[in-house]
């Protein structure tokens, strides 16, 4: 209910800040529209004065109806477009928030956990309904002034009115069933409706092209594409169904009966006992109250349809606040590592994973080090690296940075003192220039930092071979955009991760899987002289590689087995234990020789 209100008020508030004007347009619109139902009563008037050859009732009957006609239909042109041009407003502030709220979240969960995903598709399918949110209620609002006016207008005319109007009652309250039955095909179709939208965009993927051609993916895509969106539609199918028997069985029921007073009233009239008026008010009534269940089924169920939305919405800022809360301490960082940084008895579990992706690990990385994580598939080398960068937080234990929990400092501000290369770097199609420059926004422009950068990447020759130099537009898919290879992208992803100059931390994940031997040597020499510079200033190099030719050159290696260290210390000293760590040197020193 808390949940209800809550979503309420944002609407209204965002809706009325956003666009004062065409909210105060639209309302006077609804305020308009609930005159019609006075319309009865003036067909009723006209009856009687025709009946009675009165005039003055005759008049004041035609005008009662050209005013409420004519004012209605003045505010409804007008409402029209204020309310358009208010959904336009309000649509584009919900998606410029949603876009700041999704930015600004500052872990990876959400991108990650399938209920989190099933959500949030929920929330962009209906995302539009906020846009046009305060209309629905504003809707329901008039719809329920206009329900009222005209039941008082029928049951003044005749008593009997009240059968049909207490008729209609059960339709109104099986809207509570049927508002629940749209939540649930919601809920139900979410899943698959993402599956279809993920498929679709694989579709449309430049990097699944080739292996969609070459295994003749297309066909057996479109299959399940079509069985996710029969799937996601199948609730809504069936819903319609239960649907139309409600409204059959009303509109039956509702008929039969309205036949059998409309007949009692048609007998009483004939003996004298009803006047013309109430006949004239009880026929044009009768259209009028089926409407009015009609439109109170529809206005609630779209405005329900918007607060489902709103609340979505609210749901999304208290999971952005529950993150940031939960994340995001106030300590600011060191300017320098004193003590280094401290995993203690860290264990992480990805959310839903049967197991841990890392068990009970301490690790001391000292100030200055260049520490190597070497490990086989799925050791949970990355996932250090992402729980040291605050992609997530240990399910249990601490990593202290100097001392302090990672947990207590603030998360934007730490980031701001790490930088690297990421084993899934982004392949960010803008100029060659800015593509480098986004690793330190505050030297974008700094054309030296930028080329300083490249050469720290050993990025020059990636430069050398675009046309335009630093000015060169990357990605195919631009005009006069370049295409670069797997190795080229990956040099400027390191050379970003080189633009900051005095990290804490420089975590290089993988940086050389796609590199050539020559460029990859290249890159160690210059690793070696950037990784001295960070070591000067009390920063630590973590490189995690399965290439054992880096790893000679580290201070410490760390061997990780599934989540767990299973060694460490010098290359030197794992050599001579003749354990793990020896034993994969070995392998790929025979695989390169
Ligand atoms: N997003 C995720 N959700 C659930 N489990 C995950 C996720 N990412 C990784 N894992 C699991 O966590 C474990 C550690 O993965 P991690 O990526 O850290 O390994 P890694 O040592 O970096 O492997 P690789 O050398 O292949 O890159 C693996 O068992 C993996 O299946």
């Amino acid at each position: 209910m808390k949940t209800t209100l809550r979503a309420l008020w944002l609407v209204f508030a965002t809706t009325v800040r956003a666009s004062p004007l065409q909210s105060l347009l639209c309302l006077a619109e609804t305020a308009s529209r609930a005159l019609s139902a006075l319309n009865p009563l003036f067909y009723g008037l006209f009856a009687s004065g025709a009946v009675r050859q009165d005039a003055a009732m005759l008049l004041a009957a035609v005008v009662g109806l050209i005013c409420t006609t004519a004012v209605r239909m003045i505010f409804e042109i007008i409402g029209t477009s204020a309310r358009l041009r208010q959904m336009d407003t309000i649509g584009f502030v919900f998606q410029h928030r949603i876009a700041k709220i999704m930015g600004s979240i500052e872990t990876l969960d959400h991108q990650e956990s399938p209920a989190l995903l099933d959500k949030l598709q929920m929330f962009r399918d209906y995302a539009g309904s906020l846009a046009g949110a305060l209309n629905s209620i504003l809707g329901l609002i008039n719809t329920v002034v206009w329900s009222a006016t005209s039941l008082i207008v029928a049951i003044t005319a005749d008593w009997r009115l009240i059968i049909l109007v207490l008729l209609g009652l059960p339709r109104i309250l099986l809207t509570r069933m049927t508002v629940r039955w749209d939540q649930e095909v919601e809920d139900e179709g979410s899943p698959h409706n993402r599956r279809a939208n993920e498929l679709v965009d694989l579709c449309h993927r430049v990097d699944a092209g080739a292996e969609i051609r070459v295994f003749g993916l297309a066909p057996e895509l479109r299959r399940i594409i079509r069985r996710s969106t029969r799937q996601w539609q199948l609730p809504t199918i069936r819903k319609a169904g239960r649907y139309m028997l409600v409204d059959l069985i009303n509109g039956l029921v509702y008929y039969g009966a309205a036949a059998a007073v409309l007949g009692w009233m048609i007998i009483d009239t004939f003996a004298g006992r009803v006047d013309v008026q109430a006949i004239t008010i009880a026929i044009t009534a009768l259209g009028t109250l089926q409407v009015m269940t009609s439109n109170i089924v529809g206005t609630t169920k779209w405005a329900a349809q918007s607060i489902r939305s709103a609340t979505r919405f609210v749901w999304l800022q208290d999971y952005a606040r529950t993150v940031h809360d939960r994340f995001t301490g106030d300590r600011k960082p060191p300017p320098k590592l004193q003590i280094g940084i401290r995993f203690e008895n860290v264990s992480f579990r990805y959310a839903g994973a049967t197991r841990n992706a890392i068990t009970d690990l301490t690790l001391d990385l000292a100030p200055g080090q260049v520490v190597a994580l070497v490990g086989e598939n799925g050791a949970g080398k990355s996932t250090l690296v992402k729980l040291l960068t605050g992609m997530y937080a240990p399910t249990s234990g601490r990593i202290l940075i100097d001392g302090i929990d990672l947990a207590d400092l603030d998360v934007t501000a730490w980031r701001q003192r790490c930088t690297g290369a990421f084993q899934d770097h982004a392949n960010f199609e803008f100029t060659a220039a800015e593509t480098v420059g986004l690793g330190a926004l505050d030297r974008m422009e700094d054309t030296d930092a930028i080329k300083r950068a490249l050469y720290d990447g050993a990025g020059e020759n990636v430069l050398k071979a675009l046309p335009n130099g630093l000015a060169t537009q990357l990605g195919t898919r631009w005009p006069k955009g370049i295409g670069l290879s797997g190795g080229q992208w990956q040099r400027l992803a390191i050379a970003r991760g080189m633009m900051r100059r005095r990290p804490l931390l420089l975590a290089l994940d993988e940086p050389t899987s796609a590199l050539d031997a020559a460029t990859e040597n290249a890159l160690f020499e210059r690793y070696a002289a950037a990784t001295r510079e960070t070591g000067r200033r009390g920063g630590i190099t973590l490189l995690v590689t399965h290439r054992f030719s880096t790893v000679a050159a580290a201070d410490t290696v760390v061997v990780l087995s599934n989540g767990q260290i299973a060694e460490s210390g010098t290359h030197t000293y794992l050599l001579r234990r003749q354990g793990a760590y020896a034993e994969l040197y070995g392998l790929q020193a025979r695989g390169y020789s």
